[in-house]
């Protein structure tokens, strides 16, 4: 088989640029403390997708704002670039489910957007043109002076990854990006990030409910416990970088998504129909 896994962290010799160590946080709730995550442990290297599945409010998006800063862990630390989190980054792009673009705004300028925070000073024609590479490589060119209204689901959600990444961030957080989508526009999306990954230098997290999604996208696929979530377990995806979706008929590709399936159901407190 050519997917690996453990039920812990991977260890890899690359320097990881995304790391979590040890993270537990509970929501203060009028109930009384929700705990959410505990024990959590992540370490993805320079360069490299991570795809992030488990039960259905594990903790998943909790996660990701952990990682933009958004919010701070009540123990343990997250670290991006060496540095530890403790506020907003810059640095960091994030696409979510619903794209939520600004109707006032064409596609062009939606996709600026980030720019305008984070190179206020940078030129309009520079802008423009960094938009209008990237929208030419999700296949979105002639469509810059559009309305979000006048754009499908998927090739609003097309115009999302670009704004996500026209800062350059040296991490993209993805939260169930392709999870509205039908299958067939899905399928489109996941070679549009697989292309956008060889053009562009960036580390992913990518949530997903979608197991084939994450073989696909993902170089190691992390799987959650239920709530609160610990890392159960960590697969390596050995697969080529430039794989097509032919890959996931692939006998070696069903192995590992059976393995991931088993490792949802333990997830998910159904252990006994694991391997059955
Ligand atoms: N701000 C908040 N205050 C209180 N509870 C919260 C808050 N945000 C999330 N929760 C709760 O924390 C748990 C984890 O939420 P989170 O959104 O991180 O899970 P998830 O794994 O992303 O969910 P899903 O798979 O359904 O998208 C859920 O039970 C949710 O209701």
């Amino acid at each position: 088989m050519n997917g690996t896994g453990s039920e812990s962290p991977a260890s890899s010799p690359m320097k990881p640029l995304i790391e979590i160590k040890g993270v537990r946080h509970a929501y203060r709730t009028p109930a009384g403390p929700l705990p959410v995550l505990d024990g959590l442990e992540l370490s993805v290297p320079e360069g490299e997708f991570c795809a992030v599945v488990g039960p259905s409010g594990c903790g998943k998006s909790t996660l990701t704002r952990l990682v933009a800063g958004l919010m701070k862990p009540d123990a343990g630390e997250v670290w991006l670039s060496g540095e530890r989190v403790t506020s907003p980054r810059k640095t960091v792009g994030m696409a979510f489910q619903n794209p939520v673009l600004l109707e006032w705004r064409t596609i062009l300028d939606n996709v600026i957007l980030p720019l305008e925070i984070v190179a206020p000073r940078m030129p309009r024609r520079d802008r423009v043109a960094r938009a209008e590479e990237l929208l030419a490589m999700v296949g979105l060119d002639g469509f810059e002076d559009k309305r979000p209204s006048e754009l499908s689901g998927g090739m609003r959600q097309r115009a999302s990854l670009c704004r996500s990444i026209v800062h350059k961030p040296s991490v993209l957080i993805l939260d169930e990006p392709f999870g509205a989508l039908d299958n067939f526009t899905r399928e489109d999306l996941w070679q549009t990030m697989r292309d956008l990954r060889a053009a562009e230098p960036f580390t992913t997290i990518l949530i997903t409910h979608d197991l084939r999604e994450s073989v696909f996208l993902g170089d190691q696929v992390v799987v959650l416990s239920g709530r609160p979530a610990r890392t159960q377990y960590v697969m390596d995806v050995d697969l080529p970088p430039d794989r097509d979706l032919d890959v996931l008929f692939e006998p070696k590709v069903g192995d590992m998504l059976h393995i991931l399936r088993d490792q949802i159901k333990v997830a998910q407190g159904r252990a006994s129909e694991a391997a059955a």
